[in-house]
């Protein structure tokens, strides 16, 4: 089985899952989706309190040799046990999921370009485009809702890490990518890269 990987990189917030997730919804038996969030370090031995200051906006803070590897796996066909990433607590829970090989595999993390071996193994890079005041609103009402956060934390680590890493790791590579979208919902990018998809699927 030949196996294309495409990988959605963008900024916090930019809709990179919300593309992503349509993708995948759109070709329910060919996808599979590898996030690159899921492969932040464990820190078992790490106290919360430290934890909560971790630049995790830094390359340093994911196990990206990992993920290389279960791409690796995937494109030869051999299913992985995937780490499971839980925001709340700053760590990688028990769990793990199961992800089985698919033609198409969609890779989605804000610095998944940024990696060179990582970046070269993608057979298409889109970049998910967004305002920054856009980018940070998305991320106030999604980490009080989702990632167990509150206002004052959210505001001090976007000011502190996420944003300085964004304009030296996450937005130049923005030149890297093949396709730049305007958003997550875009439509019309959504049916470009959805044709290609289905052309690939044809030709295998
Ligand atoms: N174009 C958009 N307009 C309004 N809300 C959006 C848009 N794109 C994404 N969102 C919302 O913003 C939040 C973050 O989007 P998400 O796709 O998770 O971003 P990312 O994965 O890049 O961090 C989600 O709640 C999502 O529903
Ligand atoms: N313990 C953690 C780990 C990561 N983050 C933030 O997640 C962001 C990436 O995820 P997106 O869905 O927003 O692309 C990244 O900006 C990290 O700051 C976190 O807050 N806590």
């Amino acid at each position: 089985m030949s196996v294309m990987i495409i990988g959605i990189a963008g900024g916090t917030g930019s809709g990179k899952s919300t593309f992503t997730n349509r993708l995948r919804d759109a070709f329910p038996n060919d996808v599979a989706v590898v996030y690159h969030d899921n492969y932040y370090r464990r820190q078992d031995d790490v106290p919360f309190e430290e934890r909560k200051k971790v630049n995790y906006d830094h390359p340093a803070s994911l196990e990206t040799d990992l993920m290389i590897k279960h791409l690796k796996m995937l494109k030869k066909g051999q299913a992985v046990d995937c780490p499971v990433y839980d925001y709340s607590a700053h760590n990688r829970s028990q769990e793990t999921i199961h992800i089985e090989p698919k033609k198409i595999i969609l890779a989605e993390g804000i610095l998944l370009l940024a990696d060179p071996l990582l970046r070269s193994m993608m057979d298409i890079k889109i970049y998910v485009e967004a305002d920054a005041d856009e980018r940070i609103l998305r991320r106030i009402v999604r980490d009080v809702k989702e990632r167990g956060r509150d206002l004052d934390n959210i505001v001090d680590q976007y000011l502190t890490t996420v944003k300085p890493m964004h304009y030296l790791y996450v937005e130049p590579t923005r030149a890297l990518a093949d396709v730049v979208i305007n958003s997550g919902m875009n439509n019309v990018a959504f049916d470009i890269v959805k044709s290609k998809i289905q052309l690939m699927l044809d030709e295998n």
